[in-house]
């Protein structure tokens, strides 16, 4: 799904009036149907519901869902501000619930109402025409519902958040859900804004796909559709060999259970054959760990200190549980020279990388690099804020011509063109130890069964989250363990063969 610009998402607006054709009053009255919908499976209509309008088409949506509310018995207070210029479909829903309950017009502070605990702010204050931060009354009002006991939901994004751009602003409106039109808004994808984010729903109002389609965007939403299109099922007459050999370096003194996460992810995964190449102390681990790996044993007793032979391998993964020292500095400049092979860094490959930038420079091209946030502030630097680190990113990956996966709630995936993909499956409770090694078995297995690097990347995350989901559905989040994921790919390639076979 892409993501656009609040310009684009007005250019969207504009065509769908236009051309499908439908009367903007009537695309507004549709948009508030569909959030009402929503509401109203939601929330109880015992509890006060108090809508706040801006003098804009959010606005007009708050009017019209105020109705709507209204004429299935919940009690409403609307409230609206003094304005020099109201949009025209905010007059038109104006005169229409007028007709039906009290309008409230917030002049001046005095105005400001108290909230009763318990009640519900609809918030259609200011939506994605918001063109500079908040102040005056409308800031007073915003301070005030933040302060008050209430349950709150944005209309189509809270007041205060730009779609697409940082407000340093203090001044926004903390919620508890976002119900949005159509896409989903570039800033709900940001830790910087759970706050002003909540949990975010998105509402089809029917705007036009193929406009939709039309636009050019650097940003895509990842979700289920996309994700298991691209899986490709099993021949019936393939063997192991169609599926790739994996090599991964991976794991040492004290730290062998990343090895044997990343091993096990990668044959859950898919991969035709993983092979370890292990420090002397893993040898008995992972033989019993995971039998069905083979080993390839280094001379050092503790950490990996030698590159073996890697023909016939056509990916390497490398980093998990790593020893931090000059050898795997060597050892990844040994990695590097193999330019004809599928590679991915985690975990200590990308502290060795952050301690040896000059390294950085012989990267072969599409190497996938997945640091979480503190690995890549190493190798990147410091940001002021999630854009400006969105934009570092992009930069890294063009630069480096490497893929990055920034690992974290909606996990990104920027890819060298500039693209980047950002992930809808996931949980808190993945942030648990070992999650990133599964993450590494999962991608290194994709990019041996033959998916393109970038795939491999977006596929991986997307099936990794998907994997925490059904863990956190069996277990509950705050107890995933990393070996739970590793269960839950069973459960993505079991939902695949089913979506396969009926679309046969
Ligand atoms: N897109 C769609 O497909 C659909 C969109 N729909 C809805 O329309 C919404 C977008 O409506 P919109 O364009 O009228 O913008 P909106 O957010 O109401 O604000 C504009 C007003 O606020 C004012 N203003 C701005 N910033 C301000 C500030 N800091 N402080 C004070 N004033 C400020 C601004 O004044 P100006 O900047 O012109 O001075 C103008 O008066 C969208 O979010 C969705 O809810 C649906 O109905 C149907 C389908
Ligand atoms: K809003």
């Amino acid at each position: 799904m892409k993501i656009l610009s609040a310009d684009q998402i007005r250019a969207l607006d504009a065509y769908t009036i236009k051309n499908e054709p439908i009367t903007s009053i009537d695309l507004m009255e549709r948009a508030s149907v569909t959030f009402v919908n929503w509401f109203i499976k939601r929330f109880k209509p015992h509890r006060e519901v108090y809508i706040f309008c801006g003098p804009g088409n959010n606005g007009g949506d708050g009017l019209a869902v105020g109705r709507l509310l209204t004429h299935v018995q919940y009690s409403v207070k609307v409230f609206i501000f003094s304005s020099d210029r109201y949009s025209k479909d905010f007059d038109i829903n104006l005169k229409r619930l007028e007709k039906l309950v009290t309008i409230t017009k917030i002049n001046s502070k005095e105005d400001i109402p108290i909230l009763s605990i318990g009640g519900i702010v609809i918030d259609a204050i200011f939506g994605s025409g918001l063109s500079r931060p908040v102040g005056g009354l409308y800031a007073d009002i915003i301070k005030s519902i933040n302060d008050s006991k209430v349950t709150r939901v944005a209309i189509d994004i809270a007041s205060g958040l730009f779609c697409d751009a940082n407000n340093e602003d203090p001044v926004k409106l903390k919620v508890d859900y976002t119900f949005t039109f159509q896409l989903p808004k570039l800033s709900f994808l940001f830790p910087q804004n759970e706050d002003y984010t909540g949990c975010w729903v998105i509402g089809d109002i029917g705007l036009n796909k193929s406009f939709i389609e039309s636009q050019s965007s650097a940003f895509t939403y990842v979700e289920e559709e996309e994700a298991f299109s691209v899986v490709k099922p099993r021949s019936k007459f393939s063997h192991k060999g169609d599926y790739g050999k994996v090599l991964i370096m991976a794991g040492s003194y004290g730290m062998m259970g990343a090895a044997v996460l990343s091993g096990k992810s990668c044959y859950r995964a898919g991969a035709g054959l993983v092979k370890f190449h292990s420090p002397r102390c893993g040898v008995q681990i992972l033989q019993s760990s995971l039998p069905e790996a083979i080993l390839s044993v280094d001379p050092e007793e503790n950490f990996i200190s030698s590159l073996p032979d890697i023909s016939g391998f056509n990916t390497v993964a490398a980093g998990p549980g790593w020893y931090e020292g000059a050898e795997s500095a060597f050892l990844l400049q040994q990695i590097f020279e193999n330019k004809n092979i599928n590679l991915v860094l985690d975990a200590g490959a990308l502290n060795v990388l952050s301690k040896n930038k000059e390294l950085l420079n012989a990267l072969p091209q599409n190497t996938i690099l997945t640091p979480h946030p503190g690995e890549f502030k190493r190798l990147a630097g410091e940001f002021s804020n999630d854009y400006s680190r969105l934009e570092g990113l992009r930069k890294f990956s063009q630069r480096y011509k490497c893929i990055m996966v920034l690992k974290g709630a909606n996990t990104m995936v920027a890819l060298p063109d500039g693209n980047v993909s950002f992930n809808s499956t996931g949980n808190p409770g993945m942030a648990t130890a070992g999650s990133g090694d599964v993450l590494t078995g999962i991608i290194a297995a994709l990019l041996a069964q033959g998916y393109s690097p970038a795939m491999a990347s977006k596929l991986g995350v997307y099936l990794h989250g998907y994997a925490g989901d059904r863990a956190a559905s069996k277990s509950g989040t705050a107890s995933i363990i990393a070996e739970d994921i590793i269960d839950g790919v069973k459960d993505f390639y079991l939902e695949f063969d089913k979506k396969y076979s009926a679309s046969l």
